[in-house]
């Protein structure tokens, strides 16, 4: 099978709007991943394998080489900053990752963030010349500024629905966030005219969704 493409799909929110483009680029993938537990699917006709990983460790399968190619969100290579390619902005589940508070918010001496970004958020902040203590959580990070455990959270955003339902607000923007194709630097030479084809395939097919 060395021939085959591996590709990594990120299990989750983003493997639908992933498997869309996929398909709507003309290549084929597995169903759509509720439909079975199964975490290595083989589709022979195409000579590729997906593997169905958790988002946050797709950048790891590649760098690894366990897998040639994978789709995942700039908030993770960001967090990650595993030695991959990143080949293209797919342009698929488009958020933004924000500093988020308290409406009645002050700024205090070496205040506390939570974030599942913590790499990110340390950076953010030591650019800005601002000492904060980074809390690291996995999830339901708003509870964080509600319950005391924080002053500050860093955090994506998408349609503010959280925020609105749990009273924080955005205090500051700090990146756009998509979804992109990253590749393994050993399998992007061996493999070189196999990727170069999906990915000129995906970049069409997000032309012309960003036109439409
Ligand atoms: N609210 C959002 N809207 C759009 N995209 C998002 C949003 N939150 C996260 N994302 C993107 O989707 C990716 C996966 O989201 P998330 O980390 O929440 O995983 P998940 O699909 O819920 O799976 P799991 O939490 O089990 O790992 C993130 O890395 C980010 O790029
Ligand atoms: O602006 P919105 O559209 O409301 O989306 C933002 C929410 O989406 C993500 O949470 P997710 O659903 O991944 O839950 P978790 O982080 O608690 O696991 C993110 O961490 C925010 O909580």
């Amino acid at each position: 099978m060395n021939d085959w493409l591996k590709v990594a799909m990120p299990k989750g929110r983003i493997y639908k709007q992933a498997s869309t483009l996929f398909r709507e680029a003309g290549l084929l993938v597995p169903e759509d991943e509720d439909q079975s537990r199964k975490l290595i699917i083989d589709i022979p006709e195409v000579k590729m394998q997906f593997i169905m990983a958790k988002p946050v460790d797709v950048p790891t399968y590649v760098e690894y080489g366990a897998a040639d190619i994978g789709i995942v969100g700039k908030d993770v290579l960001l967090e990650e900053k595993r030695d991959v390619y990143e080949l293209l902005d797919l342009g698929i589940a488009r958020c933004r990752m924000s500093v988020i508070g308290l409406p009645d918010w002050k700024p205090l001496t070496n205040p506390r963030v939570a974030t599942k970004y913590p790499n990110v958020a340390s950076q953010y902040f030591r650019e800005r010349g601002q000492q904060v203590e980074v809390i690291k959580l996995n999830g339901s990070i708003e509870l964080a500024p509600l319950i005391g455990l924080a002053d500050r959270i860093v955090d994506m955003v998408e349609t503010g629905k959280t925020l609105q339902e749990n009273g924080l607000v955005e205090l500051e923007e700090m990146f756009g966030i998509t979804s992109r194709l990253i590749a393994n630097r050993v399998s992007y030479r061996m493999k070189n005219e196999v990727i170069q084809q999906l990915c000129d395939r995906l970049q069409v097919q997000r032309n012309v969704q960003v036109k439409g």
